[in-house]
């Protein structure tokens, strides 16, 4: 490894002074203009993972669902997971290191991670449709092949699609080919036959309404539309043509902001769902007839995949152990209807995608999903072979369960959240249970809740437990929620430093919204007076 002409190159990929950036939930995200460098850099460390792991790695360069000036980066593991949290530390180190200490740096984790400098490398980088992320790409691959990686850039990609790309490579085409028709097809043969056996029960043209946050989700959509147009219609809005990305539409501002995107024409009953702007969030609602908003989040999303799960295995005559995984956000009702309704075992990780994939993975099959909608389905290893030889040797209707069971293992990603394979699923689901979205939405009703943030000066005052449902510090904030928790019915409420903004984030849910927004209003001015709030105090949500 040449560390001179890596030290070279960064010479045009220089580091803002004094910039110091994070390896966050999410990877790097700020303002596009800061992170020529951190991506550079980040090419690099991509080629060392690569040389450690003798795999093939991921550079996705996207911010997913924040502003279209804003751009950001992340590395994917070798099974198309997130880095691992070890590897997190290195990037914000090298992310961090003045221009002079670059080849220092690199050096120490050569050593730490007992990195074959002789081992190739090969990486693949996607980018979404932001302005500034083809030139971001491009830098990415600067640092790749300074060190002398291979790479295959497969220009425009949802951040699920790389995921999947990844672990394709990685598993010798067991999970799939590595190209977009790959994925395509993938995906859609198991729909359309899912689709078929839909059909019987009357519901032979389906349509839904698709606000694609006015990114990449559009595109693809585009793409892939004409391999399941048999079993479904999507009709695109937000499609990137005319609005900005992410703005004042798409599935953040939707679950957030708990109304409709703008540019999309909805009527009463209308099927709709929202992406987030790169394509791995989902969300879904529809308006009443009295013109009424109702969300359906990654809760309830989650609610109706493992349900149907549930009951596709009992139809087969399989006992696999099947789990859900949360994280502190989901809402109360959610998890109540599944622990006591459906017997199905939930778990609570802390916040973040990574934290539920890993819980997800202990299980025959795991379902995980954030409230924001980001989540998918896991088989095993095992359960994967087990089904697909079920599906052949069973016959009547234990054989038709195992077939579309061994479909929707098909359907889902497995590698990451996915909006598209998750919208392909519902569809399925609703169009196989004959449900429509209002009686989907029926299942339970969710607990009114509301989310604040509050400035403090520095937010790594607060650190939690318990899946971050319990604050430890700073002494006397928990105290101080229990007793305003108290004072209601069925209350809940926590808060925790967020990983993708500088914010106190504060959650509170009660039975009516005027206690939950009271709640999380007295919970935001605890915060304020005990963790060192700034700026204006908290000011009440109503
Ligand atoms: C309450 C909430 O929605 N938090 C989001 C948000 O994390 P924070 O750490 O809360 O900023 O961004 C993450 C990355 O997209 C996502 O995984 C997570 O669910
Ligand atoms: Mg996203």
């Amino acid at each position: 490894m040449d560390l001179e002409a890596v030290s070279k190159r960064s010479a045009f990929h220089a580091k803002p002074q004094g910039l110091i950036l994070q390896y966050g939930t999410a990877g790097f995200r700020t303002n596009a203009q800061h992170l020529d460098h951190i991506m550079f850099r980040m090419g690099l460390l991509a080629v060392l993972r690569s040389k450690q792991t003798r795999s093939t790695i991921g550079v996705m360069v996207t911010a997913s669902h924040n502003p279209e000036e804003d751009n950001g980066v992340k590395l994917v593991d070798p099974l198309g997971e997130m880095l691992a949290p070890s590897w997190e530390e290195h990037a914000t180190r090298l992310a961090s290191a003045e221009e002079q200490d670059l080849p220092k740096v690199l050096a120490a984790i050569v050593e730490r991670e007992a990195v074959d400098p002789q081992q190739t490398a090969f990486i693949v980088v996607g980018r979404d449709t932001r302005p500034s992320s083809e030139k971001l790409s491009q830098s990415v691959i600067d640092g790749v092949t300074v060190l002398g990686g291979q790479f295959h850039d497969y220009g425009l990609l949802t951040t699920p699609q790389l995921h999947y790309m990844v672990y394709c490579r990685n598993s010798e085409g067991r999970y799939g080919q590595a190209t977009i028709e790959g994925y395509c097809q993938k995906l859609s043969r198991a729909f359309v036959e899912l689709m078929k056996q839909a059909s019987c029960s009357g519901d032979g043209s389906r349509w839904v309404k698709v606000d694609c946050a006015n990114g990449i989700g559009a595109l693809k959509l585009k793409e892939m539309e004409h391999y399941f147009r048999q079993g479904l219609s999507v009709l695109l809005f937000n499609d990137g043509t005319e609005g900005r990305l992410n703005h004042l539409c798409g599935a953040d501002f939707v679950k957030s902001q708990q109304k409709p995107p703008q540019g999309m024409a909805m009527k009463p009953g209308d099927r709709c769902c929202s992406f987030d702007g790169d394509a791995d969030r989902i969300v879904y609602y529809y308006c009443d007839a009295a013109g009424r908003f109702h969300l359906i989040d990654g809760d309830k999303i989650a609610t109706l995949i493992s349900s149907f799960l549930k009951e596709l295995l009992l139809e087969i005559g399989e006992n696999l152990n099947i789990g859900v995984v949360q994280t502190a956000y989901a809402n109360g009702s959610s998890t109540r209807y599944l622990e006591e309704v459906m017997k199905v075992p939930v778990y609570c990780t802390k916040t973040g995608v990574k934290h539920l994939h890993h819980k997800a993975q202990e299980f025959d099959i795991g379902v995980y999903f954030e409230a924001n909608g980001h989540g998918t389905a896991l088989f095993s290893e095992a359960v994967e072979a087990r089904i697909k030889r079920l599906a052949q040797e069973l016959e009547d209707e234990k054989g038709r369960a195992a077939r579309m069971l061994a479909s929707f293992i098909d359907l889902f990603n497995q590698a990451a959240g996915d909006a598209i394979s998750d919208m392909l699923v519902i569809e399925a689901i609703l169009a196989l249970k004959g449900l429509s979205v209002q009686q989907w939405d029926a299942i339970y009703a969710d607990l009114p809740n509301r989310q604040l943030k509050v400035k403090v000066a520095d937010r790594r005052v607060i650190s939690t437990t318990d899946a971050e449902r319990q604050a430890v510090t700073p002494p006397g904030l928990q105290e101080a929620i229990n007793d305003l928790v108290k004072k209601y019915k069925l209350a809940r409420a926590f808060v925790r430093p967020s990983g993708t903004e500088d914010v106190v984030r504060v959650y509170a849910e009660a039975t009516s919204q005027e206690s939950a927004d009271t709640l999380a209003y007295e919970v935001s001015l605890a915060v304020f007076q005990l963790a060192g709030g700034i700026g204006e105090r908290p000011q009440p949500p109503f």
